[in-house]
């Protein structure tokens, strides 16, 4: 008998009842959404990549309990309906790419990350971090850093893998869509201290990371270096961007149309700060005109981190 379509029910990392597609087949169901061509799995806690994505998750009833699951598939279809309702992008390709999510990666793992291939979540080690994926603005970073990987695929170190990194804050901030959402991690960083996030991107500062050229860390191009700063010096495009938002009064999905346009038709895999300003001013003319507020915006935007 064939697969058909099912909605699971569950709740998430944070105890919070959604629900979402799976696939019934032979009586069992599935995390599998057809209709977004997503796929979730469950590395058993193993740190083996190789073993990668692991096993498909599976429940009998189709009520789901295990919240790091449940919310790396409802964020992923999340994220999925943003590109393509805002973009007009279908999945990370652009061509309807299966989107794999493994949780329960490692024990106590204190990160999430993409492998070029797929999204894996650590659970977190409970008191740093509780399951990775239950955050909508990670899902999004993640999700972005393989989109950038097919567009422009910034080089992962120095200012294109910091610029990798902004972009991959930006969009997940933008899809979690939260009033003053500059915050990155938020929902599952440090659960016993409120306000506190991995990143901030309207107060870099406040995390250590530079919001000015004027701070730049220049840091070895080495995994000890974290690649020459990228998740440090994104706090100066991350800072931009909050600034073109902040001062033109422009509603957040056009200011992602901005970047969005940017990083797919203009940036290359070595622009370098001055690049994406150029390409957003260029994305900024393309939608709004050349005379435009959000062109004076994004160009003030800029300067007032030190670029250009
Ligand atoms: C998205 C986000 C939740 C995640 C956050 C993250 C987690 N870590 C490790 C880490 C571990 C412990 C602490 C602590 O305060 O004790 C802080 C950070 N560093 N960054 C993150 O930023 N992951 C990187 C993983 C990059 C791996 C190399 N490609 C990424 O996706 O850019
Ligand atoms: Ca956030
Ligand atoms: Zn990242």
């Amino acid at each position: 008998n064939k697969a058909t379509h099912a909605t699971g029910t569950g709740k998430g990392v944070l105890g919070d009842n959604k629900s979402f597609n799976t696939l019934s087949s032979s009586g069992t169901y599935y995390l599998q959404d057809s209709t977004r061509n997503l796929k979730t799995y469950t590395a058993r806690n193993s740190a083996n990549e190789n073993l990668l994505p692991g096993t498909l998750l599976s429940d009998s009833d189709n009520y789901w309990t295990d919240g790091a699951a449940v919310d790396a598939h409802t964020y992923a279809a999340e994220v999925y309906d943003y590109y393509k309702t805002k973009f007009n992008r279908n999945s990370f390709d652009g061509n309807g790419a299966a989107i794999k999510s493994t949780v329960h990666f490692g024990r106590n793992f204190n990160n999430a990350y993409w492998n070029g291939a797929q999204m894996i979540y650590g659970d977190g080690d409970g008191s740093t971090f509780v399951p990775l994926s239950g955050a909508l603005d990670v899902v999004g970073h993640e999700i972005t850093h393989a989109v950038i990987e097919r567009s422009a695929n910034l080089v992962y170190e120095n200012q294109s893998g910091a610029l990798n990194e902004s972009f991959a804050d930006v969009l997940g901030n933008l899809i979690e869509d939260r009033d003053n959402g500059w915050l990155l991690g938020e929902d599952i960083y440090t659960p016993s201290v409120s306000g506190d996030a991995l990143r901030s991107m309207s107060n870099p500062e406040s995390q250590g990371d530079p919001a000015h050229m004027d701070d730049y860390k220049n840091l070895p191009n080495t995994r000890e270096g974290d690649w020459g700063g990228v998740h440090t010096n994104s706090g100066i495009p991350n800072k931009a961007f909050v600034n073109f938002v902040e001062t033109s009064g422009i509603t957040r999905d056009n200011a992602g149309k901005v970047w969005y346009r940017a990083l797919t038709s203009y940036m290359t895999s070595r622009s370098d700060f001055d690049d994406a300003r150029n390409a957003t001013i260029q994305a900024a003319t393309d939608l709004f005109g050349s005379s435009s507020t959000e062109v004076t915006a994004v160009t003030n935007a800029w300067a007032a981190v030190g670029v250009g």
